[in-house]
């Protein structure tokens, strides 16, 4: 059996429990430097999720960061920096690529959010949801799927749309149009865009009826790199069909 089809079966955390206490204070202090406030049982599901995620990668190809400290800074920490821009109201959220379940998952712990992981390879959406499972919850779940596909059975399901490490500004844009209701968010953690991607980017934006309304930027602790967050507001309809047909998204871009 390819080790990626094997069955997904956690075993008990070997990691103690004083160890875990002290991974989940560390993550305390490094979200408070990001103004997120979590508390020790928030910290520690964050902390248990990605030494869940660690035993799964020991067979099926999850993340290539291994050290846990790193992980911990740019798993979750780099998840948990969007909090702070989430829109007072929203009500469920959409984890566009969310992979071994970043930023999903530590989202939803900091904030109690419910919504969709969903990711187009399904051995990951195995792994999200057996990670869930393990962890007791239940109000977020991982979902087998294309976006361009779900879009077309999801219109306006969501007010909150998030993104990281997925693609080029302008395909996120496209993807998550179709998915935002009126004045829903679309939140994107991004490296360091060049200047052509975020020009693209607006132009994008505008025939997705969405509207650049925050951006900020930050640097990770420890050297672990830069950061620049956008917050996107659907504010009008698109002036073209959405979702295009699977694919076209990467192969035409908008704003080209
Ligand atoms: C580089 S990974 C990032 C995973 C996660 N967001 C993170 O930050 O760790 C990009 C993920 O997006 C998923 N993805 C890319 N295009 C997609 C699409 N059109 N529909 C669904 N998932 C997609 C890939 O399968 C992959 O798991």
């Amino acid at each position: 059996m390819a080790s990626s089809d094997r069955p997904i079966i956690l075993t008990p955390l070997e990691t103690s429990e004083s160890d875990i206490n002290r991974l989940a204070n560390g993550l305390i202090d490094l979200a408070s430097s990001c103004h997120v406030e979590l508390t020790l049982d928030q910290a520690r599901l964050c902390v248990e999720h990605l030494l869940y995620v660690e035993q799964i990668n020991q067979y099926i190809n999850l993340t290539r960061i291994t050290d846990i400290n790193e992980a911990l800074v740019l798993h979750i920490l780099d998840s948990l920096s969007l909090v702070p821009l989430i829109d007072a109201t929203v009500t469920r959220f959409l984890d566009m690529g969310t992979g071994a379940g970043f930023p999903g998952v530590p989202l939803h712990v900091a904030t109690g959010l419910p919504g969709v992981l969903l990711d187009s390879v399904g051995k990951k959406i195995k792994a999200v949801n057996a990670c869930l499972k393990q962890l007791g919850i239940d109000r977020i779940t991982g979902v087998h799927d294309r976006l361009e596909s779900y879009a077309a059975e999801n219109k306006k399901a969501f007010d909150l749309v998030v993104a990281r490490a997925v693609a080029p500004l302008p395909i996120l844009i496209e993807y998550a149009s179709p998915f935002l209701k009126h004045n829903g968010q679309l939140l994107i953690s991004k490296g360091n865009p060049d200047p052509e991607e975020l020009a693209q980017g607006r132009s994008a934006a505008k025939l997705c009826g969405m509207e650049l309304q925050a951006h900020e930027s930050f640097d990770l602790p420890d050297g672990f790199g830069h950061r620049e967050l956008y917050s996107f507001v659907q504010v009008s309809k698109p002036t073209i069909k959405l979702p295009r047909s699977v694919g076209e998204a990467r192969k035409r871009p908008l704003g080209q």
